[in-house]
């Protein structure tokens, strides 16, 4: 889908702990339908700015705004009631619940508010929808890694999000679950949701981003199509290091 009209703002924002500046004045707009790759080395800032962008961190300075709603000064839960859904690093599902209890988690505490009944068929609608159907009922303990995966992009979906931040969800993946990640997430773009994608695999940034972001030591260094970017040569420098 074409990307539409600007729908989230960051503007300025620079986030310190302690003496480190992990994100030093960094701005950026994220279009409706539009799936912006936020790359950079190791420890540039990216898990830190989706975590100011989901409210796991409050920024030092500047402004995150959503569709009007100012997501800097939200309560942490807020984020998630003004459009913000993500998936982390390292997956994060409530143990005790079942595949579709932890879905319906999601339903209960999104964008939308959705209860009992309809909640559970929301939720059982969405775990077919990412290839889990057959999985409904059975303990999380019973997945296997890429199913655990697939769960929690089901739960981020479940809060109905206005963008949907996706960090590293590809990682850890053999080769052919790969490519099924790959296509699960081209079918997201193809439904024209809004994603920020943090993501070490270049093969996706390319496949599946229509602009991508580049931060180095914190500090915007490139802004462009995944091709321009990634042939940007302070772009390769970053990466490979001076020399
Ligand atoms: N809670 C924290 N307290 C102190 N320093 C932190 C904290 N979180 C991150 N940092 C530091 O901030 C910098 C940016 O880290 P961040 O995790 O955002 O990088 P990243 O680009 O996501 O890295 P990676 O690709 O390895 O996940 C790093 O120097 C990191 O050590």
């Amino acid at each position: 889908m074409t990307p539409g009209d600007p729908i989230l703002f960051v503007n300025n924002v620079t986030k310190r702990f302690g003496g480190l500046v992990a994100v030093n004045n960094v701005s950026f707009e994220v279009r409706e339908h539009e799936v912006m790759g936020l790359i950079g080395p190791n420890g540039s800032g990216k898990s830190t700015t989706m975590n100011m962008i989901s409210g796991a961190l409050k920024a030092t300075s500047g402004s995150i705004t959503l569709k009007g709603h100012d997501l800097t000064r939200a309560k942490t839960f807020e984020n998630a009631r003004f459009g913000v859904s993500r998936t982390f690093q390292l997956v994060r599902i409530l143990p005790e619940l079942s595949v579709l209890e932890n879905v319906i988690a999601g339903a209960v505490f999104g964008h939308k508010r959705r209860w009992g009944a309809e909640a559970e068929a929301f939720a059982a609608g969405l775990l077919e929808r990412v290839g889990l159907a057959e999985r409904i009922t059975a303990p999380v303990g019973s997945l296997t890694y890429i199913d655990q995966k697939r769960l929690e992009l089901a739960r981020a979906l479940a809060g109905e999000p206005s963008v949907l931040l996706l960090d590293e969800w590809l990682a850890g993946l053999n080769p052919s679950e790969l490519k099924v990640g790959i296509d699960l997430v081209a079918s997201l773009r193809q439904e024209g949701r809004t994603i920020i994608l943090v993501e070490h695999v270049m093969d996706a940034i390319r496949s599946l981003c229509d602009r991508c972001l580049v931060i180095n030591s914190g500090t915007k260094i490139a802004e462009g199509t995944p091709d321009a970017v990634l042939s940007d040569p302070d772009v390769i420098r970053a990466y490979l290091g001076e020399g």
